[in-house]
């Protein structure tokens, strides 16, 4: 285990048992849809890439690029667009795919923006959901798991850029970001 982990939260087995099912799940939803599959970079690269491997369906897939946390552990509040998609999402059926709806400021942001573009539908698939973190009335319309209050990394999860090749979500130890 990497050292600046305190502890595996979620296995690197337990995580691809869920991405199985939810691909499932999301391929049965959208089946004759030809959704737009939207990965929310940089995080949600990991689970983007696994998922979409397991919907089984006629898809496309396109990339947004936005950041709201900086460097350190808790959101600015402000949600920067740092690349577009490259595709129109007007009449299209959307769903977004992050790894984490933590403040939820993000995700609130993104869909009030892909409504705005009319989209015919817009949909969130999270991997991971913090539910005691929230400061806006959101929630994901499907979800992997949901973690306590503590700051997750890996499987796509960085804190400063780091640790995002991690094979599992682990909590880090505190000292790694009060030092
Ligand atoms: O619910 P929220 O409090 O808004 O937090 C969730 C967002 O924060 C992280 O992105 P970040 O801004 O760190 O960019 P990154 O994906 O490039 O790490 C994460 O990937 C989500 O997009
Ligand atoms: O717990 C987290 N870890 C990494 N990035 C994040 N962005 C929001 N919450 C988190
Ligand atoms: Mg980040």
């Amino acid at each position: 285990m990497n050292q600046d982990i305190e502890k595996i939260l979620l296995s690197e087995s337990e995580i691809a048992g869920k991405i199985q099912e939810l691909g499932k799940t999301l391929a049965a939803e959208y089946r004759d849809k030809n959704p737009l599959v939207i990965c929310v970079l940089k995080g949600a690269v990991v689970f983007m890439a696994d998922l979409i491997r397991h919907m089984d369906i006629p898809c496309e897939m396109d990339f947004m690029a936005v950041s709201s946390y900086g460097s350190g552990t808790e959101s600015t509040g402000m949600v920067k667009i740092l690349k577009d998609l490259d595709s129109s999402v007007q009449n299209r059926h959307v769903l977004v795919v992050e790894d984490i709806m933590d403040s939820g400021l993000t995700l609130s942001r993104l869909v009030e923006l892909l409504r705005h573009r009319e989209a015919a539908s817009v949909k969130v698939v999270t991997l991971l959901n913090k539910p005691e973190r929230r400061k806006v009335d959101i929630s994901p319309d499907y979800s992997g798991f949901d973690i306590p209050d503590e700051f997750v990394v890996g499987f796509g999860l960085d804190y400063a850029e780091h640790y995002r090749n991690l094979p599992y979500i682990g909590v880090l130890k505190p000292e790694v970001y009060t030092k």
